[in-house]
């Protein structure tokens, strides 16, 4: 299998390659050139456990890596979660069911993709005898999840960008209380999207990526979205059979990497019914899918700061393949927005998609319901996507990240503060961050200094 940029002028390349990149040297994001059929997969997928799956799925995709050392990776990748179903599907009545996907090192769903990646990047330095530098940005949940997937990896650094005072308190320790000497987590003086902007800009420099092994870490890189696609797939499975072809996932989402990963599984035909992208009040997803307009606005602090995003990377690959793949209309469009902050697509809104806004106003009484309902806690970003399940459908929820990590927004909602045993031993660690102006100048000769 190979893999193509949506800007259409970058080489095929191979997964391993794909993956060391992370963004394609135009600019694009790369998709594998075709999709596998899955289809006929399915029957005998339905007893495997969620590493077994992952290795069936992964091997259509990681072609070049043999595969017993595919099935090593993945194990190790899954051994730190604290369920043994790894990705449990909860049913909390006749027509919802959770899929928790916070069961992993950093309590959110980041660690799916993130522990794999850890260890695709691990045996790549040990094959290639190269170290790699690791760049991502993070509005919270990111940078904990890549910063966890490679502590103690050898020849590995990593930079987090991250808004600095914007993501959580506990979001923030995870990423600054490690302790180690290869880790950097930079607080920017901007958002989100500033950070995310400055750092494709970054690898925009072919010379400085090349020179540093630069890798990006974020839902950018197609590792990423590959292996969020697993956690779909393992909950339709696990699904009774007579709903499987109702249910819809309602996805908390903000760069649109979490709900693109179903729609991609979708493509390959295993028949998911639907999606709901669910955001927060920074809307701009919930705005393009209403009106077919996709228009960026001013970043909105919230209750829900994972998702405190405006410019959604992984758009660009929903719309290369809603243009039939001619990556010269992507292009003209990419141009556009970057040029007008604003693009339109006539008959792209519906389809597979349906969409909800949920605003600040909102999500401490959509907790309290929910709560109040199910006996069940939910963390503000979970919160957005049951704003208004549809009642005439099986929904199935993801939970994105573990009610613990923000525990003065439900405190403030239903009176009680989770809390986890990893997110207590990080209070009494010492912070190291560095304040960096959000620019790419600047944090490319911060990183200039520290790269190995
Ligand atoms: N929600 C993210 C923002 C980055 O998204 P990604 O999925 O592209 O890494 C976060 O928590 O950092």
């Amino acid at each position: 299998m190979r893999y193509i940029s949506t800007r259409g002028q970058t080489a095929p390349h191979s997964f391993s390659d794909a993956v060391a990149v992370g963004l394609a040297p135009d600019g694009g994001l790369f998709l594998p050139e075709h999709l596998p059929d899955l289809s006929g997969y399915l029957a005998s997928w339905e007893r495997l456990d969620y590493a077994e799956l992952c290795v069936e799925f992964l091997a259509h995709f990681a072609t070049e890596i043999p595969r017993a050392t595919l099935s090593d990776i993945v194990r190790r990748s899954y051994t730190r979660f604290e369920s043994t179903a790894i990705a449990p599907l909860v049913q909390l009545d006749a027509r919802t069911y959770v899929l928790e996907l916070f069961h992993g090192p950093t309590l959110a769903f980041k660690d799916f993709a993130l522990q794999l990646l850890g260890n695709l990047y691990e045996h790549q330095c040990r094959a290639r005898q190269e170290t790699i530098n690791v760049l991502g940005a993070t509005s919270g949940d990111t940078g904990a999840a890549a910063i966890h997937g490679l502590l103690g990896k050898p020849g590995t650094a990593i930079f987090i960008l991250y808004p600095d005072g914007r993501v959580s308190p506990l979001q923030e320790r995870q990423m600054t209380c490690t302790g180690a000497d290869n880790v950097f987590a930079l607080a920017i003086d901007g958002t989100f999207d500033a950070a995310q902007t400055a750092l494709k800009e970054i690898f925009g420099d072919q010379d400085f990526r090349t020179r540093h092994r630069l890798s990006a870490v974020n839902s950018i890189n197609l590792a990423r979205v590959l292996a969020q696609c697993v956690y779909y797939l393992h909950a339709w499975l696990r699904l009774p059979q007579e709903v499987r072809g109702e249910a819809e996932f309602v996805v908390p989402t903000g760069n649109f990497g979490n709900v693109f990963a179903g729609w991609l599984l979708a493509r390959m035909g295993v028949p998911l019914a639907g999606f709901k992208v669910a955001t927060n009040q920074n809307d701009i997803l919930h705005r393009f899918f209403t009106t077919g307009e996709y228009r960026v606005g001013e970043v909105q602090p919230s209750l829900a700061p994972s998702m405190d995003i405006q410019v959604a990377s992984n758009f660009e690959r929903l719309l290369y393949y809603q243009l039939g793949g001619d990556a010269s209309r992507l292009r003209s469009a990419m141009q556009q927005f970057k040029a007008t902050g604003a693009c339109t697509f006539e008959g792209f809104a519906g389809g597979a998609f349906t969409s909800c806004r949920t605003s600040d106003a909102e999500i401490p009484g959509i907790m309290q319901r929910v709560h109040h309902e199910f006996g069940y806690i939910v963390d503000p970003h979970t919160a957005c996507a049951f704003k208004a399940l549809n009642p005439s459908r099986v929904s199935v929820v993801l939970a994105t990240a573990h009610p613990a990590k923000f525990p003065e927004t439900i405190k403030a909602a239903i009176g009680v503060a989770p809390t986890h045993p990893s997110l207590e031993a990080l209070k009494a660690r010492p912070i190291v961050k560095y304040l960096v102006p959000a620019d790419a100048a600047a944090i490319r000769a911060f990183i200039e200094q520290r790269a190995i």
